[in-house]
């Protein structure tokens, strides 16, 4: 992290006991704090070297069996401050012979089926050197009964899930509470923020009576809440509470020091203008990924189709599209296949969405359910780790202060640093005032915080007006209707179709890229390229300045935004192009052409 935190900073409070208790200078290494050796050499490949400061502090008190609340900032390393003391335990018993049989031995509840895949992927890669084969699996509500027996039997050691889907498990017969009771060593609740908030309090609290006292429960958080509180009071017994602050900032217990955060005050009808302004590649204002918020579906797909006006390409992501897609979007993301992502993250929006489509099939109590489920299961980007994002831009701004702590903390993961970057309507100025707020904490001073983005002069911006309107105007309510289902169903189609093959062929997913172009036209020429008497001479300079600065530091701006292809022509569908020929090519001489072209126009 920029801002290092220190482990004097870190408040332990025993229950009833708010003394802060200093742990002085030491800062131990993974070995030092008694890691399995099997897991340290996993963490080495992964380039994860020192514990950061979370770590440092739970891992010891996990491994001594303590119940732990932890709470401490989004991409602060929680997860594997606590995968790593759960899984050395159960290497440990294991090796004694002692690991209870009837059960899983250990159940991670997440907010949402992305959440689990995305532990249950971490988890597995720590697990690359163990010689004791642990059994994982991830379950999801939606899952077909036997599939859900098929994954529990033996039983597995580790099971990543939400509430819900453990309560459905539970009501079908497949999983037993009594042996859940009988085997279950320690329960972990991630992102317990946010499992409350997304309806699994009823499903929370059938579980709990089966928990035992023996069981070593731990709850992870991004920010402390009645929400944690209320979990921390149902379940945990004598727990120490960890609150990590950074030094010398008295407010930042929100927010990771490492990212920069700026604002820009606009009417929502310029956003679109703005997010040009910011986006446009000479000069470039914003180095690395960009991930952009907006609080509907149609807006994402709006903003997709306005950038492709510019052949600004971009992906979007969001609650509708099947699981396997969003998973494939972001492992895309994550890798580097393209540079922009579009994200909605507002529950209310995804709820209304849904449940209208259900409506006329649901009757009234099974309705109620089901947006239960969409609650549960739905979440796309909490928690989630976008990884090496370097900018994240509020089109829209999210509905609450608690909103803009989690989608700034996408960026500034780990030891990274990152900007983000909100625009602010007057529609939206009371929601800001209150972020403000909870930013400046005791030091009423927001501009330390949250400052006015000061790479834009008005000229620059009102330079791009006439082509930005001119590009809005040409995105009709009839486009993005038309783009939204052309990419749902391009998506469910790859998501059925494509999952086995992918499972196979891990090599091939580039070639699905979801930044591919939606427009039905070609963009207009005179949109292409911005003439060099439109670029402000002012904007010009601070591109030059950024480019160097972002060269010193090594962020490598030579690097091309994927580009559209020449005559707007059909791109090759894996789906129509995948032939036992082709493959066998690749497998006669162990190289994929294909890809390898693929990612030369790419990079
Ligand atoms: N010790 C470490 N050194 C470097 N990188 C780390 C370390 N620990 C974790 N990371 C990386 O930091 C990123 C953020 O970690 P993680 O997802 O655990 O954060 P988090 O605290 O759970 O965030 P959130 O609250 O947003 O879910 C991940 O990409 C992870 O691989």
């Amino acid at each position: 992290m920029g801002a290092e935190a220190k482990l004097d900073s870190i408040e332990r409070r025993e229950e009833g006991d708010v003394d802060v208790e200093k742990e002085g200078e030491e800062e131990k290494s993974f070995e030092e704090l008694g890691l399995d050796e099997q897991l340290t050499r996993a963490l080495r490949k992964k380039s994860v070297t020192d514990p950061t400061p979370i770590q440092r502090a739970a891992i010891p008190l996990i491994l001594s069996g303590k119940n732990v609340v932890a709470c401490a900032k989004t991409g602060s390393g929680k997860t594997f401050a606590y995968l790593l003391p759960m899984l050395h335990e159960l290497l440990r018993l294991s090796s004694e012979n002692s690991l209870r049989k009837s059960a899983p031995n250990v159940f991670i509840l997440v907010p949402t089926r992305d959440l689990c895949h995305q532990v249950y992927s971490e988890a597995s890669s720590l697990l690359e050197f163990c010689t004791n084969k642990f059994k994982i699996v991830h379950l999801m509500a939606t899952m077909p009964i036997q599939d859900m027996r098929v994954a529990l039997s033996g039983p597995p050691n580790i099971v990543v899930a939400t509430p819900a889907c453990i309560s459905t498990c539970t009501s079908k017969g497949v999983l037993r509470a009594s042996s859940i009771r009988e085997s279950i060593s320690m329960l972990i609740l991630d992102e317990a923020d946010l499992l409350l908030s997304h309806g699994h309090e009823a499903d929370l609290k059938a579980l709990i009576p089966h928990i035992p006292r023996s069981c070593q429960c731990i709850l992870m958080s991004a920010t402390t809440s009645p929400d944690v509180d209320k979990l921390k009071k149902l379940l945990l017994h004598e727990p120490v509470t960890l609150t990590l602050s950074e030094e010398g900032q008295s407010n930042s217990d929100l927010i990771p020091g490492n990212i920069e955060q700026y604002w820009i005050s606009c009417s929502a009808h310029d956003k679109l203008l703005y997010i040009y302004a910011l986006l446009k590649p000479k000069p470039r204002l914003l180095a690395g990924k960009v991930l952009i918020f907006v609080n509907s579906i149609d807006m994402a797909f709006r903003l997709r189709l306005f950038l492709e006006k510019f052949e600004i390409r971009s992906a979007v992501l969001n609650a509708e599209l099947p699981q396997n897609s969003r998973l494939h979007i972001l492992e895309e993301f994550n890798a580097g296949l393209f540079g922009i992502l579009i994200a909605t993250d507002d529950n209310q929006s995804k709820e209304k969405d849904q449940t209208s489509r259900e409506s006329q099939v649901q009757s009234r109590s099974t309705k109620k359910k089901f947006r239960q489920n969409l609650d549960a299961e739905f979440g796309v980007v909490r928690g989630i780790d976008f990884k090496n994002v370097f900018t994240v831009i509020n089109f829209d701004m999210p509905r609450s202060p608690a909103g803009y702590v989690h989608r700034i903390g996408r960026t500034g993961r780990g030891r990274n640093t990152g900007t983000a970057v909100s625009l602010v309507s007057p529609e939206e100025g009371e929601l800001f005032a209150k972020i403000k707020i909870m930013l400046e904490g005791d030091s009423r001073d927001d501009s330390v915080h949250i400052q006015p983005f000061p790479h834009l002069t008005k000229k620059a911006v009102e330079d791009l007006r006439y082509r930005a309107e001119d590009a809005a105007r040409s995105v009709t309510t009839r486009d993005v209707q038309d783009a939204r289902h052309q990419d749902l169903k391009k998506e469910i189609l790859n998501s059925e179709k494509l999952k086995a093959h992918f499972e196979e062929n891990p090599r091939d997913l580039d070639l699905l890229k979801h930044d591919k172009i939606l427009s039905k036209t070609a963009p207009p020429s005179h949109l292409r390229v911005i003439p060099d008497y439109l670029i402000d001479p002012t904007t010009k300079q601070v591109g030059k300045a950024l480019k160097l600065s972002r060269a010193a530091v090594g962020i490598n701006t030579a690097k091309k935004r994927p580009g559209f292809k020449k005559g707007f022509g059909r791109s090759s569908d894996p789906l129509k192009t995948f032939s036992a020929e082709k493959k066998k090519r690749r497998d006669n001489d162990g190289k994929d052409h294909r890809q390898k072209k693929k990612l030369k126009v790419g990079e």
